[in-house]
């Protein structure tokens, strides 16, 4: 790492040097940077003593800086919201996280709804996460890893979450150890309050899918809600069409419930990507509500969400660019 006269070099044999990423003698101060990637509370503070001590061991350092950086790998945040409730938010919130890790990215999801918390139902499972060091450790099911403010409280008190109590709890699931995942998917409360206000400015999102059904008041909810995100300067990364049509089981005569191509023609006067169309479909609610997400079903159940995967990736990528 550094030239043979620098009395630092015996650092490089330290068993955790590996986690060098710079060190630097002068007058006496030795200042090493260290990657705390991956490690616990209680792990990162034994690595960073035990650089400390094998710097202050070493002849002419009299005192030792060392910084330790982010635990955590750079992460990307991707909040779905609705103008209203009862769009389908939440179900596309939990598929959406499940398809993406099926195209081999480790996935964390954040039930957000102040609402109603839905996902524990949607991934049908009622453990409570542990925490260690004060931080929440979500739950894993279908492969994702999970926090909902459902679990935090019994179930049916959910509604007496508001205002800074709402923030507060929202932030400990944001920021709770989340270990490998690379995509967190926040499933944001219905609306455009300052519940999504808060969480919008301290997470900062890479970017937001807007779900909305195709008809007329489900959209211009919808178009406030893209307005809040662009205000805030998070990248809208699309819309999605939900129950979108619908195929009767019986005699497979298709039908438009709440009319037909809205969204899309939305998308296009707002000026934002159309992320694709979910029917609406009896085996979507029924494996819903029995806890089986059809992400993690069948392909006819499963590849409607893993377009929408894929879309909503590719819009990832531009606006990185
Ligand atoms: N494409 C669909 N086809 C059939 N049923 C659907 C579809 N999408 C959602 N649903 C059903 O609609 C109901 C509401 O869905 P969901 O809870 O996801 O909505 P939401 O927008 O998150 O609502 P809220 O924000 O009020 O909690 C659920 O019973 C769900 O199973």
């Amino acid at each position: 790492m550094a030239a043979e006269n620098d009395p630092l070099a015996t650092l490089d044999a330290h068993p955790e040097a590996a986690r060098l990423r710079s060190r630097k003698l002068k007058d006496g101060v030795a200042t090493l940077i260290v990657d705390a990637t991956g490690l616990g509370t209680a792990d990162r503070a034994a690595v960073e003593e035990n650089f400390r001590d094998a710097a202050l061991a070493i002849e002419g350092v009299s005192e030792a800086r060392i910084a330790m950086t982010a635990s955590q790998p750079a992460r990307t945040l991707i909040a779905v919201g609705a103008g209203k409730g009862g769009v389908g938010k939440s179900t596309v919130a939990t598929n959406l996280a499940i398809a993406i890790s099926r195209t081999g990215k480790k996935v964390g999801l954040v039930d957000a709804d102040v609402y109603g918390p839905s996902q524990p139902t949607l991934l049908g499972t009622n453990a409570k996460p542990e925490a260690e060091d004060d931080r929440l450790i979500p739950v894993e099911a279908h492969g994702l890893k999970f926090l909902s403010l459902g679990q935090l409280v019994s179930p049916g008190h959910a509604l007496a979450w508001r205002g800074p109590m709402a923030t507060g709890a929202l932030a400990k699931l944001i920021e709770a150890d989340w270990g490998d995942a690379e995509v967190l998917v926040v499933d944001l409360p219905p609306g455009t309050g300052d519940v999504q206000l808060s969480l919008i400015q301290k997470s900062r999102p890479d970017g937001a899918v807007i779900v909305s059904t195709p008809q007329d008041l489900s959209l211009i909810d919808a178009t406030r809600a893209i307005d809040l995100f662009r205000k805030m300067d998070v990248p809208v990364l699309g819309i999605v069409e939900n129950m979108a049509g619908y195929i009767c089981p019986h005699c497979g005569e298709g039908s438009d419930p709440f009319g037909s191509g809205g969204a899309e023609a939305a998308a296009e006067t707002i000026g934002v990507p159309f992320l694709g169309r979910l029917p609406l479909s009896p085996a979507i609610r029924s494996a819903s509500d029995a806890g089986m997400p059809p992400a993690a079903g069948a392909p006819q159940d499963a590849d409607a969400f893993t377009r929408l995967a894929a879309a909503v990736l590719a819009e990832l990528e531009k606006v990185r660019r």
